[in-house]
């Protein structure tokens, strides 16, 4: 009989973090939860807390952290706030594996913190390989430690290349859905609001991810993050537009053969196979209908419309700090987006004007991305706040 997983669980009130605690929920034999960590949903947290009797929490702020005492009293664990308190729970002495699944570049610091004390990685934060890829996968190797892909499509890739070689594989093929806007004109995209973007197709996520699917900048992301956890040249990962979003992903070998893993559109099959690999998990999903399908399409995506993903491409082909001011300069844009600064198109403009700002450095050390991280924030504002003052824009 397997002992039991115990897990902390960074990012535990947003949508992956939600899905793994029911899965542990479902299996408590197989998994304990030492710690969680939270943003600012302090009664999420709260309800997980007396649910899952962690032994340490963090939040971001320190009165945040302040209020869950005094909403918890007696019940209270040992509550954290700041970077700090999310190293501490990413890094406590009793986890066996760390689920990163806070949005953004706000998870690096942690996850790498995780990696440096020997954890496992469920690895659901894409940001992490974006911005720092190269010196990940060299701690993931230095330190031995064993990192599974959480988001779907790394999931599928990793789930078709096992028991293969990687020198008989030509093409990593990643599907994307195509998101709200995938027979949308461009012209029309220009007056899309943000719960036009926010509405996608086929799967319920977080808000950020959600616009990043709508913009394509998600399988942008998605492409730097294979890049790292495949260790496979930009040249060999093909995107394919999937509007059914049930082929996950797909590795086509030197023989012509291609291996797929398909599936219903439901992320708690990648979090539990990277919770519990190499068993699966008997989870109470529907079965997928293949016969209920009438089409399952693949097309070329459209960069004209989308031109995040050809953005995403140039910053990996640029190297160094590129994609981290890539992210950075994403998540300012998605920001003021959803808070209607600016508009859907305009993501895009304030991207290309923080790359094209840009003098890349080579990577050596974290500080290095998120000093990097810092300027495309920064240079990603100024070209926001510009626009509002009448500056004319390419
Ligand atoms: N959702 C999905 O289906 C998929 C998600 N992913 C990736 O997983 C990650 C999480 O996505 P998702 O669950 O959708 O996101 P959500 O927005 O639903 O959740 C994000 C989590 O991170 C916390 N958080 C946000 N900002 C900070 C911060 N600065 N410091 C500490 N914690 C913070 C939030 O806290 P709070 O809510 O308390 O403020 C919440 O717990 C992303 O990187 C995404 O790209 C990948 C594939 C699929
Ligand atoms: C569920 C998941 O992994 C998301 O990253 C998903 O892929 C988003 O859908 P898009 O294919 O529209 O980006
Ligand atoms: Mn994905």
């Amino acid at each position: 009989m397997a002992s039991v997983k115990k897990l902390g669980i960074l990012g535990s009130t947003g949508s992956i973090g939600v899905s793994t605690l029911d899965i542990v929920a479902a299996f408590p034999e197989q998994f304990e939860v030492v710690t969680l960590t939270a943003g600012n949903n302090l009664a999420r947290l709260e309800e997980q807390i007396r649910r899952f009797r962690p032994k340490m929490v963090a939040v971001i702020s320190a009165d945040g952290a302040q209020q869950l005492k005094e909403r918890l009293g007696a019940d209270a664990p040992q509550i954290l706030s700041g970077v700090e308190g999310l190293v501490a729970c990413a890094c406590h002495e009793d986890i066996d594996m760390v689920v990163s699944a806070i949005v953004g570049a706000a998870g690096l610091v942690p996850t790498m913190s995780a990696i440096e004390t020997g954890k496992d990685i469920a690895l659901a934060n894409k940001e992490t390989l974006v911005t720092a890829g190269s010196l990940v996968t060299e701690a993931v190797a230095r330190h031995g430690v064993r990192l599974f892909p959480v988001d779907s499509e790394h999931s599928a890739i990793f789930q078709s290349l096992e028991g293969h070689r990687m020198d008989d594989v030509r093409r990593l093929i990643l599907t994307a859905s195509g998101g709200p806007f995938r027979n949308r004109m461009l012209a029309d995209m220009a007056s899309v609001t943000p719960a036009d973007a926010l509405a996608h197709p086929n799967w319920s996520m977080g808000r950020k991810i959600s616009i990043d699917s709508a913009t394509m900048m998600n399988k942008g992301l998605e492409v730097i993050e294979a890049r790292w956890l495949f260790d496979v040249p930009a040249e060999r990962i093909a995107v394919h537009i999937h509007p059914q979003s049930i082929v996950h992903s797909l590795v086509e070998y030197v023989d012509g053969a291609v291996i797929a893993q398909l599936g219903i559109p439901d992320m708690k099959t990648p979090i539990a196979y990277a919770l519990s690999h190499p068993t699966r998990l008997p989870l109470d999903l529907p079965p997928l209908d293949l016969c209920s399908m009438r089409n399952l399409t693949f097309d070329e995506p459209d960069l004209e419309r989308f031109p995040c993903l050809a953005l995403a491409y140039e910053a990996l082909a640029m190297g160094g700090t590129a994609p981290a001011v890539l992210n950075a300069a994403n998540e300012i844009a998605v920001d003021a987006f959803l808070n209607e600064e600016i508009a859907f198109l305009d993501i895009a403009r304030v991207i290309r004007a923080a790359l094209q700002g840009l003098e890349v450095k080579p990577l050596e050390h974290i500080d290095q991305v998120l000093r990097a991280d810092l300027w495309g924030r920064k240079e990603a504002r100024r070209f926001i706040d510009a626009r509002g003052e009448g500056a004319t824009v390419c």
